[in-house]
């Protein structure tokens, strides 16, 4: 046994759907306090590796483990799972009915339990740590798609996860809104939170990323730190990857 202990661990991991391989024995494990972005061409499987680290997909073998929970064990306490990995979706799923806090303080009293008063201050400190404690009592309406998608973060802080995931958490904004949006998970990164990131934002990669990974046709095609991997020329099926990606997301 090593004493080496990673907070995640992906270990040959394999998904089909029907005839389709979208997943072909997928390796890789992060430490706490890494920051990994994952980039690769649609289809390539970015978003059901995603799912299969909170088992919102199963896999059909290998195993993933995150600190105490073997996430792909049949038995496993899938809320416990899910209280200690939180999850930032393209799309913005906020409650349109109820306030930025009200759509953070939800999640503490329901599945933390906390009190009203306890929930109202935790989520006011995550609603501040993303630079809203201005819009508290503003209802997503009346937010722009970047402010939505920073209370979406700030109601993933506030249950504390040990990861955060982040599935293309700015495809979805004008490109305007972008920049507001990575500078919050750039300063979550710098303080020290591990993060799963797929995004085609190569910027904050550079910034921010402890880790790059790309994956191809459901396989980690290169795996390494954003610089090497982006700046070395010599590196000509990085420098292919980063055209495909690019084209996909519409990066000039
Ligand atoms: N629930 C599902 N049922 C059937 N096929 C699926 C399902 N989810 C994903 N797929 C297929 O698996 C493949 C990989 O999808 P996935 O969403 O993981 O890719 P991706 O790399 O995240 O793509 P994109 O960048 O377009 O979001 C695609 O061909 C997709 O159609």
């Amino acid at each position: 046994m090593s004493d080496y202990d990673p907070l995640l661990t992906v270990e040959s991991v394999s998904k089909r759907y029907g005839d389709e391989r979208v997943l072909n024995d997928v390796s890789f494990t992060m430490d706490r306090g890494d920051v990994t972005v994952m980039m690769g061409p649609s289809g390539s499987g970015k978003s059901t590796l995603l799912r299969c680290v909170n088992r919102l997909t199963e896999v059909d073998s290998g195993e993933i483990r995150l600190g105490d929970h073997r996430v792909t064990d049949p038995g496993i306490d899938v809320d416990a799972l899910r209280r200690d990995v939180g999850m930032v979706f393209q799309d913005i799923n906020l409650f349109t009915h109820l306030t930025a806090l009200k759509n953070v303080t939800l999640g503490l009293r329901e599945v933390r339990g906390f009190s009203t008063d306890d929930a109202r201050e935790a989520a006011t400190e995550q609603l501040e740590r993303v630079g809203l404690g201005d819009q508290l009592d503003s209802y997503p309406g009346e937010l722009s798609g970047g402010q939505k998608q920073r209370v979406g973060i700030a109601r993933a802080l506030a249950m504390e996860p040990e990861l955060l995931l982040f599935d293309e958490p700015t495809s979805a904004l004008d490109p305007e809104l972008v920049g507001e949006v990575t500078a919050v998970m750039a300063d979550l990164a710098a303080g020290g939170m591990t993060m799963l990131v797929v995004t085609h934002e190569k910027g904050f990669a550079r910034e921010a990323a402890t880790d790059a990974l790309f994956l191809d046709a459901g396989s980690i095609a290169e795996r390494g730190p954003p610089a090497q991997l982006f700046e070395n020329p010599e590196n000509e099926r990085t420098a292919e990857f980063l055209d495909r990606v690019s084209t996909v997301s519409g990066e000039p």
